[in-house]
């Protein structure tokens, strides 16, 4: 058998996947591929001091902005750290398991092996300048991967803890790789990071990975697809072991007809290519099976693109004889519209360095550029759609005409949108993501951003519509993981870094707009891009510093990580003094806390990690009214405040507001009203400030408000009987105009002092009315197993953990598993049955087309069920002990719910004596 590398062995006529992975590019040594790599690679500080003027005349449809989702441990930081090897960014692969990887650069990822943040890379597919060099035009014959690409990719965890991280990445991506397990299949955190990228609309391809390990099984994974997350799966390569039960030696690729064989122990970059011919003689099954995964292929394609049957039928129905091209053009049309449904399915095994290539030929082909990609969603003034919509006029034509009509009697009310947006929209220069930020040692905080409008430019002045404050992008950089490249401006579609910000934090609009004014013209203060809800924190820990004289820097890093990292809390207890960290998981606090003392090395030390219980009134407190008299910082102080508190269910969180009403807002679970009769409220119809000649000198509605919420905000974090948080509590402050205000002595921080003293006294008062009650958070949670042990997992959750169970789904398709996040189109999709998807036998398996499922003791089931989250702590290890090391399971907050007085009093006594 000779050896030889793709090009010499490519077959005239056949292009497409794999087969153009090196044409791009002269090949100085024809007969080795390495050594046009290692020649690239030699080209790397040339290729990376390339200067912003050639980012800018890159073409946007060469660009890919993907993520790669998946599993913990499906394989994600390895295929990466090959992808950048073959790329030629690296000149060595990096070993998660030595902690030598290129991605998982953070010291704490690198000691646990597991990836923590995202981080962007730039690499060029096929290897190249990327798109800045290539010629204007492309050969429509040939396949996208012809020419290098500019690929920005962003890392994403796989740990149940960083779901919002994930969430966090997946909205600025424009296409996805889902790497699954290929002895594990389908798993539950593959369903939910599934979920929430249909959520976003992004277009995917997957990937079966980890094909050379024992008991992998592609076909079985591919039917798994099919039920579990709803689509159909176009299995574009099957797994070729060799003599049909052997070593998995390579892939056989259904879309250009040939075999791709690498060779063991090697780094991948040296490839035998075979066509049909060839291998009929040398694995005369594996050549038949590509027969009928071809054909499968080709019906697939048939039933929802017309393209595609127009060339069968041109071929003579024949579906051997359709071109590669029209499949691969087939192919991206159905990934790029959604409602087909159908998923591109590849395969190889990363850690051996065999698939890899094929995998990012099919990145480049299939998934979108960034025009491509579904429109970004935007909210602005109440109003959602998406961001070129907005761009073009559309959305506002569309509030117009859903706007409801006004009450008999009364005159429509204009909203700023309806004032005069379209000159406003026209300002617009760019708008930004922040979808990162991130403290690096070298360079400071780095705020990462995908800009979807217009381009940023280096000086200019950037409007955060979270913060509302505007900040200038003193430097940009494009970075190569932990290397960067300064630059002058970053052009929509593309992916950078904007290094010198003091505020933006993850997850923040940046703006920049024509004119000198401080803040941009309404309504373009209240864009917001693709805005996610942070979910309520459920676990927290004490920090305390060493010494009085560390608290102020300890302070400062802590607001560092809330700056990178928004689903951590700080909060500071009045009475104690303690300050709280409080976040989604203990594995989220415990990097917390390495990234606290280690990374940023504060002399500080961290508790127990407990779980957040919250605390709830029974009934309604009496009104109580306090005057705060104090000096503050030389000067008098007084005002005062009536405070009602209140107990508020969770689904019926109404804000009614009348005029008297000032504020009525959900915070936390918490609403907050703040009442005052009488005040007058003046609005500037020019720039929407409040004023009223009711209050004193110095003081306007707007400094009142934030000063009452902040005091009410200050008592509830602490409840009158167990000190927990309090929960769906309604606060009513009012403020009586002659009573409770004192000329110039009234400030801002006597009100929220009154505002605090008044809230307290009236959550006292609850205790010696109807008294209060703790509340624990209560978890959605999602449980694959085996049939074999479904019995034994339910009745442990039923009986010995006091869950709720909600459904026993056989194969249950992702719609069914979790109404929360799937959307509408999805829930009303129909099932899929995975008996009539194509898969290939597995080794030891038969037959191909329309296998049984296998036999019932090992027929996956999903568990849904509703459980304390005390009682889930540690769950993993027990779960693993009765399904035999097969279980998973993902868990979200679904709500917090009251104790009951047993478990109340069981849950506080072991508190008092500890876990
Ligand atoms: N046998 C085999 N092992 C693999 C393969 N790919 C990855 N692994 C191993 O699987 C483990 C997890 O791989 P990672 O690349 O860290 O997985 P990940 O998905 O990035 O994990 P997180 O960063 O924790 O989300 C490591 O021990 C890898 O060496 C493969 O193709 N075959």
């Amino acid at each position: 058998m000779v050896v030889a590398p793709l090009l010499r062995l490519r077959q005239p006529g056949l292009r497409g996947i794999g087969s153009t992975l090196y044409r791009s590019r002269p090949c100085p040594v024809e007969s080795h591929i390495c050594s046009q790599i290692s020649q690239i690679a030699g080209q790397k500080a040339q290729c990376f001091s390339t200067s912003l003027s050639r980012w800018q005349s890159e073409t946007l449809d060469r660009t890919r902005n993907i993520g790669i989702i998946a599993h913990i441990d499906a394989g994600k930081t390895t295929t990466t750290e090959r992808m950048l090897f073959y790329s030629g960014f690296t000149r060595r692969i990096g070993d998660v398991d030595e902690g030598s990887t290129v991605t998982d650069f953070l010291p704490a990822e690198r000691a646990r092996g597991i990836t923590i943040q995202s981080a962007a890379i730039t690499f060029h597919w096929p290897p190249g300048d990327g798109a800045g060099s290539q010629p204007a035009t492309q050969d429509p014959s040939a396949p996208k991967s012809a020419v290098s690409h500019t690929v920005n990719l962003i890392d994403t965890p796989g740990h149940a803890d960083f779901t919002f991280e994930v969430m966090r990445s997946l909205r600025i991506l424009d296409g996805a790789v889902c790497i699954l397990d290929g002895v594990a299949g389908v798993e539950a955190q593959t369903e939910q990071v599934w979920r929430q990228a249909s959520k976003y609309q992004i277009p995917r391809v997957i990937y079966v990975n980890k094909l050379d390990r024992d008991g992998a099984a592609f076909g079985r994974t591919v039917r798994e697809v099919s039920s579990r997350l709803a689509v159909y799966p176009a299995v574009c390569q099957i797994p070729w072991f060799e003599g049909g039960n052997g070593a998995f030696v390579g892939v056989a690729d259904a879309v250009n007809l040939q075999g791709l064989k690498w060779k063991a122990g090697e780094d991948g970059r040296t490839v035998k290519m075979m066509n049909l011919e060839q291998l009929d003689v040398e694995e005369h099954d594996l050549a038949q099976e590509l027969r009928r995964a071809r054909i499968a292929l080709v019906e697939l394609l048939s039933d929802q693109d017309e393209a595609i049957v127009e060339k069968f039928f041109e071929c003579d129905e024949d579906h051997l004889a359709v071109p590669p091209m029209d499949i691969i053009d087939s192919l991206r049309r159905c990934v790029l519209d959604q409602s087909s449904r159908i998923v591109p399915v590849f395969a190889g095994a990363s850690f051996r360095n065999m698939g890899v290539q094929p995998l990012l030929d099919a990145v480049v082909n299939l998934l979108p550029s960034p025009p491509e990609a579904p429109d970004p969603e935007v909210s602005i003034g109440g109003v959602k759609g998406g961001l070129r919509r907005l761009l073009s006029g559309d959305l506002i034509v569309e509030q117009d005409e859903k706007a409801p009509a006004p009450a008999k009697g009364k005159k429509k009310k204009k909203t700023a949108l309806q004032a005069d947006p379209k000159d406003a929209i026209s300002k617009l220069q760019s708008c930004a993501l922040a979808f990162k930020v991130v403290n690096d040692a070298k360079r400071g905080v780095l705020v990462y951003v995908r800009v979807y409008s217009g381009s940023l430019d280096r000086n200019s002045l950037l409007f955060n519509t979270n913060l509302h404050l505007s900040e200038r992008a003193p430097r940009l950089l494009k970075m190569y993981a932990n290397d960067a490249v300064e630059v002058d401006s970053i052009p929509a579609g593309h992916i950078g870094v904007v290094v010198g910000l003091k505020h933006a934090r993850t997850g923040d609009t940046l703006l920049s707009y024509a004119g000198n004014k401080p803040t941009p013209p309404e309504p373009l203060t209240r864009l917001q891009l693709r805005p996610i809800d942070v979910p309520p924190p459920v676990f927290f820990t004490s920090v305390e510093p060493h010494s009085l004289s560390e608290e102020k820097r300890m302070h400062e890093t802590l607001g560092l990580l809330l700056r990178e990292d928004p689903s951590l809390h700080v909060s500071v207890d009045e009475e104690s003094g303690q300050t709280l960290l409080s976040g989604m998981g203990e594995l989220h606090l415990e990097i917390a806390r390495d990234r606290l003392i280690n990374d940023h090395k504060a002399k500080a030390s961290m508790g127990r990690i407990e779980i957040g219980y919250r605390e709830s009134g029974l009934g309604v407190s009496a009104a109580i009214t306090k005057i705060f008299d104090k000096e503050v910082a030389g000067r008098r102080s007084k005002a005062g405040c009536t405070a009602i508190v209140e107990p508020i269910s969770g689904e019926d969180i109404s804000e009614a507001a009348d005029e008297d009403t000032l504020l009525a807002e959900t915070i936390e679970g918490n609403q907050i009203i703040i009442r005052a009769p009488g005040l007058q409220v003046d609005r500037s119809p020019r720039n929407d400030e409040e004023t009223s000649p009711l209050l004193p000198p110095g003081l306007d509605p707007a400094a009142l408000r934030a000063a009452l919420q902040n005091g009410a905000l200050a008592a509830l974090a602490r409840g009158p009987q167990f000190t927990f948080p309090m929960h769906n509590t309604r606060v009513t402050l009012t403020i009586n105009l002659a009573e409770h205000l004192f000329g110039n002595e009234t400030t801002t921080s006597a009100l929220s002092g009154a505002a605090r003293q008044a809230t307290t006294a009236a959550l006292r008062d609850l205790l010696a009315g109807s008294g209060t009650v703790m509340m624990e958070p209560v978890m959605d949670v999602i449980i694959s197993v085996d049939e074999a042990s479904l019995g034994s997992v339910v009745h442990d959750i039923s009986s010995s953990r006091g869950g709720h169970i909600l459904s026993l789904n056989e194969d249950a398709a992702l719609s069914a598993t979790d109404a929360s996040e799937s959307t509408a189109a999805e829930d009303s999709l129909p099932p899929i049955d995975p008996n009539r998807i194509y898969a290939p036998p597995d080794p030891f398996e038969t037959s191909s087309v329309g296998v049984e499922m296998p036999v019932s003791s090992s027929r996956p089931r999903t568990i849904t069920a509703k459980v304390p989250l005390k009682e889930m702590v540690g769950y993993l290890k027990h779960l693993r002990s009765l399904t035999a090391g097969r279980g998973t399971f993902v868990m979200s907050v679904d709500r917090f719910e009251n104790m009951s007085a047993p478990r109340q009093k069981a849950v506080l006594a072991e508190l008092r004596g500890g876990f």
